[in-house]
């Protein structure tokens, strides 16, 4: 049964927020200079970034798959929902300004973002506030629970695992993919640090358990990262994935399923940095690799999302909904609080959304 605007109550709105991505080649360095201002990433970086982009005519698939969660969550909440990017068009300043005339007072807010971490968390509240800033009536805005751990998530990943592990040689090993961030920004995530790495690694424990209740096979796991940025001189997490491909290689291992946890859908970090890149790492090495599926429009993560829009609902009228959850973390806080996630090099900003003391 799709959410009726009953159940949702205070919420007359869902606001799906995102990244954002090129469309076109024109938009890919605009969208470049939106997403890296002030950031201090070298030119280089920048230049080969563009290249990743440019090498699929410009176009990011981040918005392509926006587009299809927003038609496959119509279909379970009949609220009207809307969508905007921090880095590119629909910009959210322009849909807090339509959910504004369409007198929208209350939204629960989606983020594509499933882990704690500055650049997963804050930052998007830190551009929905300078984004609701500039827009007169903009409605009040709640923001999810991270929902990494949540079963509807971790269940499409056993699956996406399991297809992968099917096509491979028996005893391939898996890797667990994240987009890396600088070791001081994972010192500060979540409220009492190291959030960012612990929450993947619990989720990772949940996959590996899970498949071995279902095969009775144990098998060499790690977390490793993809995609890291900034200057050579500042320390981010490692190792890189293609540096764990040789390592595996090394050590004999007849394959690996690439899973990339870390992504709710098939980003250009997805296509590029593990389809192309370390595709053609494992490639050079004769390992054989298969990457398992994001969520994407799975089921399992769609109804997810209509859930937790259900349960916050139901706790901002002051019930006391199930809060469910795999792994040993425990359900993610709703508020955030003011102190977590810090941005690296100023002060924590106000925030849109509602944070705890
Ligand atoms: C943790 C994390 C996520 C996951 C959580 C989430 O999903 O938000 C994420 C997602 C994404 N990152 C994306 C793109 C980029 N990220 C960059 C740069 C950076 N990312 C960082 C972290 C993260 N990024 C960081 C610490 C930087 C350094 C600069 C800074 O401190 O901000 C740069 C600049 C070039 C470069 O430096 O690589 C680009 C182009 C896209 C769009 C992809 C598409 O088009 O499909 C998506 C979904
Ligand atoms: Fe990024």
């Amino acid at each position: 049964m799709p959410v009726g605007t009953t159940d949702a109550a205070p919420y007359d709105a869902v606001l799906l927020l995102s990244f954002g991505g090129p469309e076109k080649p024109e938009d890919v360095l605009p969208f470049l200079q939106n997403v890296t201002r002030g950031r201090g990433i070298p030119d280089e970086r920048l230049k080969e970034v563009g290249e990743h982009y440019y090498s699929f005519g410009g176009k990011s698939p981040i918005n392509d798959q926006n587009r299809a969660l927003l038609a496959a969550l119509r279909e379970e909440i009949e609220l009207p929902i809307y969508w905007g990017n921090r880095n590119w068009a629909p910009y959210l300043t322009d849909t807090l300004r339509e959910m504004a005339a369409d007198g929208i007072r209350r939204a629960v807010v989606i983020v594509t973002a499933a882990y704690p971490s500055y650049s997963g968390c804050r930052q998007y509240r830190e551009n929905l506030e300078d984004a609701a800033r500039d827009v007169p009536n903009a409605p009040r805005l709640d923001k999810l629970r991270h929902y990494a751990n949540h079963p509807g998530f971790v269940g499409s990943f056993v699956e996406a695992t399991a297809d992968a592990l099917s096509t491979l040689p028996e005893g391939s090993a898996i890797a667990y993919v994240t987009h890396s961030i600088p070791n001081a920004m994972n010192d500060t995530s979540g409220p009492d640090g190291n959030g960012y790495v612990d929450w993947h690694l619990d989720v990772a424990a949940e996959i590996d358990a899970e498949l071995e209740r279902r095969t009775g096979q144990t098998r060499r796991t790690d977390l490793v990262y993809c995609s890291r940025s900034g200057p050579p001189q500042v320390p981010w997490l490692e190792p890189d994935v293609n540096d764990h491909l040789e390592a595996l290689a090394a050590d004999g291992a007849p394959g690996v399923a690439v899973v990339p946890i870390g992504f709710v859908s098939d980003h250009m970090e997805v296509i590029y940095d593990l389809d192309t890149e370390a595709a053609a790492t494992a490639e050079k090495l004769r390992l054989p690799m298969a990457r398992a599926a994001t969520p994407g429009t799975d089921e399992r993560f769609v109804t997810m999302l209509r859930d937790l829009v259900l349960e916050r609902a139901a706790a901002e009228r002051g019930e006391q909904p199930d809060r469910p959850c795999v792994g040993k973390l425990g359900a993610a806080w709703d508020d955030c609080r003011h102190d977590c996630c810090p941005p690296l090099r100023r002060p924590a900003r106000p925030s849109a959304v509602k944070e705890s003391a």
